[in-house]
């Protein structure tokens, strides 16, 4: 028998049984079984996979790894050609295998607003890109996921158009945050925590809250384990001389910068230092867990979240590679595709922020690909102030962390652990984020050193390409292949016919 493998060499069944010793064999203790017809470009629902450098049990090194039922059932370590001899194995060579990436932000706008994005166009883009499993932000989509109700049309939107694993995040606003029984009846339906913004969203029907809503919410949410993530912006009582002036030209970004500065972000924490500290041990909300989403200041607001760590407060931060890519000095005036909120500041910030990603205070990435129509990117117009805020990168989180993360010398585990491990935790999904026995087979194949140039002909699986600010960049780490649930659901630029990923519900 030989396997008919996507990519990479297909070894013969043959040989001996040999070496045995020289591989190292952990175990799943069970299986599950895998989707349906056209689930999977790979027509095995038992087989290996392997490569030189496999990210798995805190190494980088040779490892074959067994999936079997959509599960992984083995890893053997070591010298793993002549173990494998008699088995049907995808040989990877030298490329990358890594837990699949989980995004715990992304927009996907369905229902309401599918001409923004959807369940289809984004998982697509999110399987091409590595990603495994994402969870849905409640707002852009219409109406916003802030009750049962709500949740159930999420769930009726994205029936058979998930080609990756699908988890739903709940508003959190002042129409549900006071009353106990409106939020009880969200959770038990299953989204995976709640999403506040402590700043106008942009949406209607999203409104802000302010601290009581989330020190009240947060009594409730503690009861459930499940995390608050924040848009820790707010808009300070008094605006300094940093607040933006009627004459300055709505095309410059230094005018979108001062419209929004670093003053936005500590407001905002400052805000919820009580919401903090109630998640301390002993806390009223002690149990619970605030996620402060997109980082971008890394001086004052960064340095108040580390302190409230080092206090005790169960409080996380995510950045996202845009953050870290970019920097406000080389936005050109006009290019409205960079326009997000809070704004991507100076090369200075860019450069602490990865030295904090790299010390570990900032704890993990998230892509915050948050699309919109194009004509409301006013492109040709190129008005900042006026502009959807939101880059759309979902496609490219994994080129896009590597790429610029070499020159800070990161390492796969590191990768591993911001794109994998710790999203696992916050969204509370006990058998994702890792290679390990027991575990769901997520899995990315990706040739780091593989340099490839984001021009018109690279196919981009967004709902629309042209709003991404990464179209014209050169980046390095193409994707190979991408496994949701052991279903080859990516591979060679091609997409498995049916989409067979499965919605996540907190139980
Ligand atoms: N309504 C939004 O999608 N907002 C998003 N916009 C950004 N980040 O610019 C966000 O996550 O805040
Ligand atoms: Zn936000
Ligand atoms: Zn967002």
């Amino acid at each position: 028998m030989v396997m008919a493998a996507a990519k990479g060499r297909v070894l013969p069944l043959l040989a001996v049984a040999a070496a045995l010793a020289a591989a190292l064999l952990y175990r799943a203790p069970f299986s599950k079984s895998l989707g349906g017809e056209g689930c999977s470009l790979l027509p095995h629902d038992h087989f290996w996979i392997a490569s030189e450098c496999v990210v798995t049990l805190g190494r980088v090194g040779p490892a074959a790894v067994e999936v079997k039922g959509g599960l992984i059932n083995a890893i053997a370590v070591g010298d793993y050609r002549s173990f494998l001899l008699r088995r049907p194995v995808v040989d990877y060579g030298d490329a990358v295998i890594m837990p699949g990436l989980i995004d715990v932000h992304a927009h996907l706008d369905e229902p309401g607003r599918a001409e923004w994005e959807g369940f289809s166009t984004g998982t697509r883009a999110a399987a091409a890109g590595g990603i495994t499993t994402l969870v849905d932000m409640p707002l852009n989509s219409y109406p916003s996921t802030v009750s049962e109700e709500t949740l159930k049309l999420k769930l009726d939107a994205a029936k058979d158009k998930l080609h990756v694993d699908v988890g739903f995040w709940g508003g959190l606003v002042p129409e549900n945050a006071l009353n106990p029984s409106a939020l009880e009846s969200l959770l038990n339906a299953g989204v995976l925590g709640l999403k506040s913004f402590m700043c106008p969203s942009g949406i209607n029907d999203f409104p802000m809250t302010n601290s009581t809503h989330i020190e009240e919410g947060l009594v409730t949410l503690a009861k459930y384990k499940r995390p608050l993530l924040i848009h820790a912006e707010r808009i300070p009582d008094v605006q300094n001389e940093d607040g933006i002036d009627g004459e300055l030209d709505p095309k410059a970004y230094t005018t979108y910068l001062k419209s929004r500065p670093p003053a936005w972000e500590e407001a905002a924490i400052k805000d919820l230092q009580r919401a903090m500290e109630d998640t301390e041990i002993g806390g009223r909300s002690e149990g619970a867990h605030i996620h402060i989403v997109h980082l971008s200041d890394a001086k004052t607001s960064l340095g108040l979240l580390k302190d409230a760590k080092q206090n005790g407060a169960r409080v996380s931060i995510e950045t996202c590679p845009h953050y870290l890519a970019f920097s406000a000095e080389e936005v050109p005036d006009g290019d409205t595709r960079f326009k997000c909120a809070p704004p991507i500041r100076d090369s200075t910030n860019r450069d602490n922020l990865w030295e904090a990603l790299l010390d570990g205070h900032i704890d993990m990435l998230s892509s915050d690909h948050s699309p919109s129509a194009p004509d409301l990117k006013l492109m040709e117009e190129g008005n900042f102030l006026r502009a959807w805020g939101g880059i759309s990168s979902l496609q490219f989180v994994l080129p896009v962390t590597w790429s610029h993360g070499k020159k800070y010398g990161i390492s796969l585990n590191q990768l591993a652990s911001w794109w994998s491990e710790r999203p696992a935790m916050l969204a509370g999904l006990k058998k994702k984020g890792a290679i390990l026995p027991g575990y769901r087979a997520d899995i990315v194949v990706w040739k780091p050193e593989a340099q490839f140039h984001l021009d018109d002909s690279h196919p981009v699986y967004h709902k629309h390409r042209n709003i991404s600010a990464y179209l014209g960049k050169q980046l390095s780490g193409k994707i190979l292949s991408t496994f949701v649930g052991g279903n080859l659901v990516f591979a060679e630029d091609k997409h498995a016919k049916a989409a067979c990923g499965a919605p996540i519900l907190a139980k």
